[in-house]
């Protein structure tokens, strides 16, 4: 199964003056954690790590430190996770029928997860790796006042790794593209042009690191792992 990674982020909420993924956490780069489960992953054969020309250097650093045995291709991002998504699904070599979308900063994720979805996706065109939301969510007007409850039995938390048939996912990119539309996971465009999308039982640790706080967890997690 191929795998692509989004690592072309500026990680503004981390508040970073660099890629948040080359900052530290157990005295690792984030990325290398991302990497290591990657490798581990029976069911993925090739990684694309798609990421900002400026950090290229370093990633290779990283990519020889970690000793991946899987073939690594790096590939330019772009100005928005959207972009740089698309620019991956244009880079997957021609045999790729299937893709895995998964976020660098998402460093927690497990080989078994990996391995989950990448087994998932032969029976599905899209899915993504979710969890039920624990917390009560309020939707609320522009004035900040409580519209609606929605029901939590139906509300879940959206992870990656994302599974799709590559062929449609392109499709849905260019869809989206020429659309105007603008959203955060590659889910989304599959549901804007009408196909299903599966949920993958996600991991309650997967943890998307975003801000300074998520590195604490993160560390506290790995910490645990040992
Ligand atoms: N132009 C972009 C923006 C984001 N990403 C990647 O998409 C994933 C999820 O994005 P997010 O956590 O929002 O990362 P940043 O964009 O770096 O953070 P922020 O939104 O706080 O700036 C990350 O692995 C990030 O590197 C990407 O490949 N290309
Ligand atoms: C794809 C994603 O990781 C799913 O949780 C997420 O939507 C991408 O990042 P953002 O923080 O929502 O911009």
């Amino acid at each position: 199964m191929h795998l692509l990674i989004p690592a072309a982020g500026m990680g503004r909420r981390m508040g970073s003056d660099r890629n948040k993924l080359l900052l530290l956490v157990r005295s690792q780069p984030i990325i290398s954690w991302t990497l290591k489960a990657a490798e581990a992953a029976n069911f993925i054969s090739w990684i694309g790590i798609i990421a900002q020309p400026t950090d290229w250097q370093d990633l290779q650093t990283i990519i020889q430190k970690e000793k991946l045995t899987k073939p690594v291709e790096l590939i330019e991002g772009g100005s928005t996770r959207q972009e740089s998504v698309y620019n991956g699904l244009l880079a997957l070599p021609a045999a790729a029928e299937q893709v895995l979308i998964h976020d660098g900063a998402r460093c927690l994720a497990t080989p078994d997860l990996f391995n989950a979805c990448a087994l998932s996706i032969r029976h599905h065109s899209g899915l993504i790796a979710a969890i039920p939301v624990k917390d009560t969510i309020k939707v609320v007007d522009e004035n900040g006042i409580i519209q609606s409850t929605p029901d939590r039995r139906r509300l879940f938390a959206a992870q990656t790794p994302q599974g799709f048939d590559v062929k449609l996912l392109k499709q849905c990119h260019e869809t989206g593209i020429r659309q105007g539309w603008e959203v955060t996971d590659d889910a989304a465009l599959f549901e804007k042009c009408g196909y299903s999308v599966t949920i993958v039982q996600g991991e309650e640790t997967n943890l998307k690191v975003t801000t300074p706080q998520d590195l604490a967890i993160a560390e506290f997690i790995l910490s645990g792992r040992e």
